[in-house]
């Protein structure tokens, strides 16, 4: 049998208009404005001049990636190209009103680039019937932000973020009709103090964040302290379920990572991230919430890592007058000094209907995980959709030697490590991967890292375990006191499962590695304690991005040869 078509929007408009000097049926509904080229009588050859008008090229925009729409002021039909062109007299003469709409196109590699396509019409009546036809489809769009509240970190990355928003986002703004307020940050925290206690958040449809990872890590702990201290709930206590932040986050990358850009719209590139605002995107994103004993210290969603990446922050931090060379350097020093740490971690594994870290499945845009009721769609009842094999308190110990631990909300994907830290991570399930790298040789070790950067699978090591996880704890091994590690262990026995254990450094037993102290670097900040506890609040904040693409989408976009 075959399958019904879905029936097409009804038509809102229709007319013959001209392009570039030629004939085309240009078509409105609330779906897609469409052109497609009329073949002239001229240009018909003998095989089909007894033939139907035949369409030699079509080109949908959909409405929602329509930018803006205007009237086009011009002395001459243009090109549609920008070029001045000898035009035939008689069309010239007939074509002098014009329209200009905006729109997204795909290019390469994710990045979204703004087109335009000039239309010409016989009369200023018609001309004018088009823009407000396209307007007031454009005005049906509510999830499009109308004003914006924009922080700057002139300092971030290459120190480049105030001309990047100058030359390249404020224009597209602008072009949008966004309005925008603009802070300029004069300090570090500047940004998280303002959104805290004194911007006016009501005037605005969402925030925007000119930097890196850092910045964007000040405009998170601003907005959700602001939610929490809104509504009167206590961050100290690590056991409160958060309130979601209504404001969407916009981040314009002009950083040294811009991991969390990357992995949420699949580049890092500014004009793309302005569009996405722009056309009002909006994707969910967990939140790790970080204390030590019942103190608040740090919201995080990217990396969280102890050892080997704690370590190369803490170095590179005396370096950043290098930029984001800084990385690098420090990254091949560490990675030189090789020091492993002792200490215990404790977590509660998450169910496998969220998926486990070694699937082939990545986060897409629209992932079916994260909309999965068990991903805790509703960051207030996360406490009830975690499942009731998850809540008989299934936790599991591992105590051990380890260059690194690092905690992922999401893939951590960066141009560094295009596949990220735990390729198979989801932005908004509810869950983080937690990956153990176990001491091993510098070889070893080098292999893992390498694979960060190339297709083969970093977790494919005997050294290296990795769990999707809900909440964690961590002690270092000079914190810890027998009766803590008796604990751990009965609490283990006690729910009847299996005993993680470590190869305990039987070879050396009296080496000083146990005491050798790291620091955790959380989203390229170091937080002052070592032991933590770290629980995963679901879908907790809402950037303007989708989640990355499916490379489908580019290869195929809404420009059909022929119909
Ligand atoms: N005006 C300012 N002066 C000094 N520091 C600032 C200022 N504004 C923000 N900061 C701080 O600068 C730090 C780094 O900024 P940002 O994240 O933008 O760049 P980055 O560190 O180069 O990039 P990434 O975090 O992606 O590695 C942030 O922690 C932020 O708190
Ligand atoms: C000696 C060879 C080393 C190759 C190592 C490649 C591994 C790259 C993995 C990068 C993951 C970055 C995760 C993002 C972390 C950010 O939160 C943080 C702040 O911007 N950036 C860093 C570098 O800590
Ligand atoms: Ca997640």
């Amino acid at each position: 049998m075959q399958e019904k078509q879905p029936k097409p929007p009804p038509l809102l408009l229709s007319s013959q208009l001209s392009l570039q000097n030629r004939g085309y049926e240009v078509t409105l509904n609330s779906a897609f404005l469409s052109w497609k080229e009329v073949e002239t009588r001229q240009k018909r050859t003998a095989a089909n001049i007894y033939g139907p008008l035949k369409a030699a090229g079509s080109h949908y925009v959909p409405v929602c990636e329509i930018i803006s729409v205007q009237e086009t002021e011009e002395d001459c039909p243009s090109t549609g190209i920008g070029k001045w062109q000898k035009v035939p007299q008689s069309l010239a003469e007939s074509n002098q009103y014009a329209f200009t709409v905006s729109y997204v196109e795909r290019t390469q590699k994710h990045r979204w680039r703004c087109s335009e396509v000039t239309l010409h019409c016989t009369d200023r009546t018609l001309c004018l019937q088009w823009v407000q036809a396209i307007r007031e489809q454009l005005s049906l769009l509510t999830i499009r932000p109308k004003r914006l509240l924009v922080y700057i970190n002139p300092y971030g990355g290459k120190h480049h973020g105030k001309r990047i928003y100058e030359q390249k986002v404020a224009p597209v703004f602008s072009r949008a009709s966004i309005s925008t307020d603009v802070i300029v940050t004069e300090r570090a925290n500047h940004a998280r103090d303002h959104l805290k206690t004194e911007a006016d958040l009501k005037k605005y449809d969402g925030v925007v964040c000119v930097g890196g990872d850092g910045m964007f890590s000040e405009i998170i702990h601003g907005l959700i302290s602001r939610t929490q201290c809104d509504s009167g709930v206590d961050q100290n206590r690590a056991d409160e379920t958060l309130i979601p932040c209504s404001l969407r986050i916009g981040i314009i990358p002009a950083g040294s990572t811009d991991c969390i850009c990357y992995a949420t719209v699949g580049s890092n590139d500014p004009v793309t991230s302005a569009l996405h605002i722009v056309v009002g995107d909006s994707q969910p994103m967990d939140v790790c919430s970080i204390h030590h004993n019942n103190t608040f210290l740090r919201y995080s969603v990217s990396l969280l890592g102890y050892g080997f990446y704690g370590d190369v922050l803490t170095d590179s931090e005396r370096k950043r007058w290098m930029g984001p060379a800084r990385y690098d350097i420090s990254g091949v020093k560490t990675f030189l000094s090789h020091r492993y740490y002792e200490g215990t971690i404790s977590f509660l594994p998450a169910d496998e209907n969220v998926g486990t870290p070694r699937d082939k499945l990545q986060c897409r845009s629209g992932c079916n995980i994260c909309r999965l009721p068990s991903a805790g769609k509703q960051v207030s009842k996360d406490e009830e959709s975690v499942s009731d094999t998850e809540k008989k308190g299934a936790w599991q110990v591992i105590r051990g030697k380890f260059l690194a631990i690092n905690a992922a909300c999401m893939s951590c994907a960066c141009p560094r490590s295009p596949k990220g830290l735990s390729p198979a991570a989801h932005l908004a399930d509810g869950t983080a991967d937690l990956i153990l790298v176990r001491k091993c040789s510098r070889f070893d070790f080098l292999r893992h890292l390498l694979r960060h950067t190339n297709k083969d699978d970093q977790f494919d090591h005997p050294f290296v375990e990795v769990y999707r996880v809900r909440q964690f704890r961590f002690t270092p091994r000079y914190e810890e006191t027998d009766s803590d590690s008796e604990l751990e262990l009965r609490e283990a026995e006690g729910s009847g499962r299996k005993r993680f254990f470590s190869q305990i450094c039987r070879e050396h037993p009296a080496c000083s590695c146990s005491l050798a102290h790291s620091s955790w670097n959380c989203d390229g900040e170091i937080l002052p304690h070592a032991a933590i506890q770290v629980r995963v609040h679901c879908q907790l904040i809402k950037l303007f991005a989708r989640g990355i693409e499916e490379q489908s989408v580019f290869e195929e976009p809404y420009t059909l040869s022929a119909i």
